[in-house]
């Protein structure tokens, strides 16, 4: 998907949540470990009950390579759901792969063409040859890492250079230069407002995906305000906040109820 259609479906549903897709068999409800997918199961009905205030979904690899193959099948059931029911939703498999070149054209291979997600997240740290096999994919989003929103990104990322600039602003401008890099989104963490000026300057025609409201402490205001461009330019994520708000039988309902809660906060930046 292009990111025209993005654009249009955050002004359709004035919206610009990304659910993240996080799942934990114990988290979830007790209820639902019966079921012979209860991965798959949880998915669906959140994606259903969310569907309404989200524009976009973020299963993260790592909660299904955890489960093995049941784990694998699961992913691959939920991108199905999604692309059969929901083909205008933005759908992104955070991998945060990033090896060398013949390397990175398998993993863009797995999960452009085979799994059919949109867009996959990678660490670009290897460098140019590790991203531009993601970009060499049409129509398909590359979302490299930028400003991260753990603590440890201040370890390198924000490492001050000889000429007065941080690491990740280097990243970010160089890759400006790769190839197809009008597919490249950004990942800028929530919980780094402060920095959302110095991107916009650096990258401000891209879309940034940014985690880190909910669990981790970002302010989804502050977000809206310092990270909108002029094509809306934003996918705000969340998972925990969204996904676990109740263990209950009404865990879907209430999953709904906290995606809504958000979306009314975007609406009146849109
Ligand atoms: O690439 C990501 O999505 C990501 C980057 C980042 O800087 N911080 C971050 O939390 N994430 C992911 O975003 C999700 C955040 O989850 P919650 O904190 O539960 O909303 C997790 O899947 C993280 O792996």
């Amino acid at each position: 998907m292009n990111t025209n259609i993005l654009k249009q479906q955050i002004e359709l549903k004035k919206s610009m949540l990304c659910v993240g897709l996080d799942v934990d068999l114990e988290k979830i409800p007790k209820h639902l470990l019966d079921f012979e997918d209860p991965i798959f199961e949880f998915n669906k009905a959140i994606i259903d009950a969310t569907i309404k205030f989200s524009v976009a979904y973020k299963p993260n690899l790592a909660f299904y390579e955890a489960y093995g193959l049941k784990g694998w099948l699961a992913l691959e059931k939920t991108i199905e759901y999604l692309n059969k029911n929901y083909p205008e939703v933005f759908t992104i498999a955070d991998a945060k792969r990033g090896d060398i070149g013949n390397t990175a054209s398998r993993y863009a291979k797995a999960f452009f063409d085979d799994l059919g997600f949109d867009a996959v997240t990678v660490a670009p740290y290897m460098g140019k040859d590790s991203v531009e096999p993601f970009l060499a994919f049409k129509n398909k989003q590359t979302i490299m890492l930028g400003l991260t929103s753990n603590p440890g990104a201040k370890d390198f990322q924000l490492e001050k250079l000889s000429d007065g600039n941080y690491l990740f602003e280097k990243v970010l401008e160089r890759s400006k230069s790769w190839q197809n890099s009008h597919q490249l989104m950004y990942v800028v963490g929530a919980t780094k407002p402060e920095y959302f000026k110095m991107i916009r300057q650096l990258v401000p025609e891209a879309f940034l995906l940014v985690p880190g409201i909910g669990a981790q402490g970002g302010s989804l205001e502050e977000v809206c305000e310092y990270g909108m461009n002029t094509n809306f330019g934003l996918l705000i994520n969340s998972s925990r906040g969204i996904i676990y708000k109740s263990n209950s039988l009404d865990f879907a309902e209430a999953a709904a109820d906290e995606a809504q809660r958000l979306q009314l906060v975007m609406k009146k930046y849109l």
